[in-house]
């Protein structure tokens, strides 16, 4: 068994962890003004404690936690298709700073290592906990998983409610957005392809 522990200290870990900078006396009196300035009463028995609990939210939404990534060797040679299908996840609009959360589908055809199934949906986790843009956080789950794993090829659907633009603004309810990142065998082999999508969409479950 290899166990990797991933590089919280790397150039990454500036960006995942914006939360890990949190300044909460800053934070909480920014709430308090931004409140003030959309003419919301925040100075109520019920609303007294919103600055710190909307901190602590966004922080909590911004701030991935910490996990080792952990491979065995691929013994047996298991080159077929691995599909982790329906991790929940959320993560926050880059736009609006309101939640977008749904499903994730992760494919990879394996070489010579196979990763702990849950690293997959830690992995998720990981890239859904900064402000994002959904169809970046594809890429990034599908580029770190083939770095790591040196695979084949990855495929990540993602299958999200946006409520920027299903709860506001156009307010198209029960809009969902389904992105595909796919990489190496995955993005040029049509049947393989073809073989994650159905199997990807097969899952039944939607956001
Ligand atoms: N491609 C993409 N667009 C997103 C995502 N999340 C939010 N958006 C869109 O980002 C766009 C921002 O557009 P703007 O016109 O600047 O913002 P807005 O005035 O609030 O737009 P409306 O939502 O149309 O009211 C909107 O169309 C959002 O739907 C995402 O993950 N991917
Ligand atoms: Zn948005």
């Amino acid at each position: 068994m290899t166990t990797t522990l991933l590089d919280l200290d790397g150039p990454d870990h500036a960006v995942l962890t914006g939360a890990s900078a949190l300044n909460r006396k800053q934070a909480e009196q920014a709430v308090r003004q931004l409140l003030q300035a959309l003419g919301v009463p925040a100075d109520t028995e019920v609303g007294r404690n919103t600055p710190r609990r909307m901190t602590d939210a966004l922080a909590q939404l911004l701030t991935p936690r910490s996990w080792t990534f952990t491979t065995f060797p691929n013994d047996e040679g298991h080159h077929d298709l691995v599909l982790t299908r329906d991790i929940a996840f959320t993560s926050l609009c880059a736009h609006h700073l309101l939640p977008f959360s749904g499903r994730a589908h992760v494919g990879f055809y394996p070489r010579e290592k196979l990763p702990g199934l849950s690293k997959i949906a830690r992995t998720v986790e990981m890239f859904a906990a900064r402000l994002q843009v959904q169809e970046n956080l594809g890429q990034q789950i599908a580029g770190f998983l083939e770095e790591q794993l040196a695979c084949d090829g990855v495929g990540v659907v993602l299958v999200a409610e946006h409520l920027c633009m299903t709860r506001r603004g156009v307010r198209a309810a029960g809009a969902d957005t389904l992105t595909v990142a796919a990489r190496g065998r995955l993005q040029q082999d049509p049947t393989a392809r073809i073989e994650f999508l159905q199997l990807a969409v097969q899952s039944g479950r939607t956001a």
